[in-house]
């Protein structure tokens, strides 16, 4: 970001030449053969340092990398001056340059370590405030419907960053919900996501929370219309709209416009974009679910990873040795995916969250200066919870032809020990034999030796693993509200020092308006064959199929 593309560095062309000459030399079973120090070497165990009960170890051993590749891969890091852009995001600067606006989700659960001055940063406590008094008169019955009953039921109407975070977090912090209140999401514009959801409420114990931060985007506005006209079609009244609606948003006129008070309405700012934003009032689902003790221990748990990767040298910053990792595959490698595979069903969204985290930040060919990159830049995010994975796409991770860098997450202890933690010994036996047999593989010799003199070639051949395919493993004691918060700062700032390194604005997300207009255009010409206009050939056949066979 120091105005370069990333391949003038010279440390890039230095990773470039370390790879021509090394790469068919880089063998994880050599590597370890010769190092019997390698774990101790490249492994880190993250300690909070606010909260010692929030720690996970990180394991890179089994990357394709030696001491000298880590240094000149660090050395890139310096060279695009990432501790300037962190210290310059830190502070509020506007960094994010094509909307002019500073990028501060850090500050929204900073507690009081950082000293930002930028506009609406001091009404953030004031914001929580709310968020307590609310979550809490809600989940003590206090906060009653129109008829006097208790809510049982939230629905959360919002898309991307609007509900991608909140869906990923009720989901991973069950274990701490109140059984009792049910949260549901909608988000698709397809109406069979609301209508669906719809069937589960009750009108007289439903609450909505309409999320969305500029208040325009036109699947949240349809769905939450036509959730109020479900909802007045039994309340009648339109005064009782304020016990069963709220926003999370912004813009304050759209939101009153739209028929909620603004003593309903949770604000947030410019500066949180949409995929950072589930710490704001975005939160609130989170909040209602786990309670707002356990939505803060989430923030704190974030906040320490603020600290570490304000502070830590970067041989010692995880998002760090994080990004560098996945910039040496992506970007020297070739490789074109990155895979997230938690060890823990209740991380089952993870991989989904970091899709939009991901790809929304760093999927971009132009860089800051609006130069194109001649490099690769954003990975494709995917990945499943563990084990399920193993039964669908493995084998192509394992013996397809493409490389395929993945991390492992895992928690020591689970929410749910039955059969005295059975199921969670044989789950973890998974998590450590995955990476083991990617790294290590197995050899035609082994093969030939296990299946005997007798066996064909094709069926020795089909059963050789060539191993060398790298991973990380993230283990942790329990998956708690601060831990998870702190695995989620983790990657939010792996995302930030590549997106530095790649040189581009990994918080604007120009990508997604096209299809936005053209869908706009589109709609107001679906009534007659006629007033198709514009098109190619293609999208007009399209569309004229539709007419046909459509019924209303
Ligand atoms: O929260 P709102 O404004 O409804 O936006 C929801 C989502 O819209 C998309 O088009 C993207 O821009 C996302 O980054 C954003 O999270």
């Amino acid at each position: 970001m120091s105005g370069k593309l990333a391949s003038e560095y010279a440390s890039w062309k230095k990773l470039q030449s370390i790879y021509d000459a090394e790469h068919s030399k880089l063998i994880l079973k050599d590597l370890f053969a010769a190092d019997p120090e390698r774990f101790n070497k490249f492994s880190r165990e993250y300690v909070s340092p606010d909260d010692p009960s929030v720690t996970f170890l990180l394991d890179f051993s089994k990357n394709l990398v030696t001491e000298p590749i880590l240094g000149t891969l660090l050395d890139l890091v310096r060279e695009a001056q990432l501790e300037t852009y962190r210290d310059k995001m830190f502070a509020g600067e506007h960094i994010n340059t094509s909307e002019d606006r500073a990028v501060l989700h850090v500050a929204l659960r900073n507690f009081n370590d950082f000293s930002i001055s930028e506009a609406g940063v001091n009404e953030v406590s004031g914001v929580l405030a709310h968020m307590k008094e609310f979550s809490e008169a809600v989940r003590s019955g206090s906060w009653k419907g129109y008829t006097g009953k208790t809510i049982n039921t939230v629905v959360n109407i919002g898309i991307g960053g609007s509900d991608l975070g909140p869906v990923m977090v009720t989901e991973a912090l069950k274990p701490y919900s109140k059984r009792d209140l049910t949260t549901h999401f909608v988000s698709n514009i397809d109406g069979t996501h609301l209508a669906e959801t719809l069937r589960l409420c009750d009108p007289e114990t439903t609450l909505f929370i309409i999320a969305s931060k500029t208040f325009t985007t036109q699947e949240t506005i349809t769905n939450a219309t036509s959730a109020r006209d479900w909802f007045l079609s039994t309340a009648k009244d339109k005064a009782h709209v304020a016990k069963h609606f709220v926003a999370l948003s912004t813009n304050t006129k759209a939101v009153t416009e739209f028929g909620i008070s603004e003593s309903n309405m949770f604000q947030f700012w410019d500066w949180v974009g949409g995929r950072y934003s589930l710490w704001s009032a975005i939160g609130l689902s989170i909040a209602l679910s786990i309670g707002y003790d356990n939505f803060e221990q989430l923030l704190k748990g974030a906040h320490g990873m603020d600290k570490h990767f304000k502070t830590a040298p970067l041989e010692k910053n995880l998002p760090v040795l994080l990004a560098v990792l996945g910039i040496w595959y992506n970007d020297f490698y070739g490789a074109q995916t990155h895979a997230l595979l938690p060890y823990d069903q209740y991380l089952h969204k993870f991989a989904d969250y970091f899709q939009q985290g991901d790809m929304e930040s760093n999927g971009k060919f132009v860089t800051k200066g609006g130069e194109r990159v001649n490099y690769q830049t954003g990975p494709i995010i995917w990945g499943a919870a563990g084990t399920n994975g193993q039964h669908s796409f493995y084998q192509l991770v394992h013996q397809g032809t493409k490389l395929i860098p993945a991390d492992f997450i895992a928690p020591a202890t689970t929410h749910n020990p039955i059969g005295h933690s059975k199921h969670h010994r044989i789950l973890l036996s998974n998590f450590f034999a995955q990476p083991e047999a990617l790294a290590f593989g197995k050899t035609e010799e082994e093969v030939r030796k296990e299946l005997g003199p007798n066996a064909s070639e094709p069926l020795i051949k089909s059963k050789v693993f060539e191993g060398n395919r790298p991973s990380n493993s993230i283990i942790f004691p329990l998956l708690t509200p601060s831990t998870l918060g702190a695995l989620i700062a983790l990657y939010e700032h792996k995302i930030f020092t590549q997106g530095v390194i790649w040189g581009i604005n990994s918080f604007d997300q120009m990508g997604v308006e096209l299809g936005k207009v053209l869908a706009k255009a589109i709609l107001a010409q679906l009534e007659k064959p006629e007033d198709v206009k514009g098109h190619d050939s293609s999208t007009t056949g399209l569309i004229h199929y539709y007419q046909k066979y459509r019924k209303e």
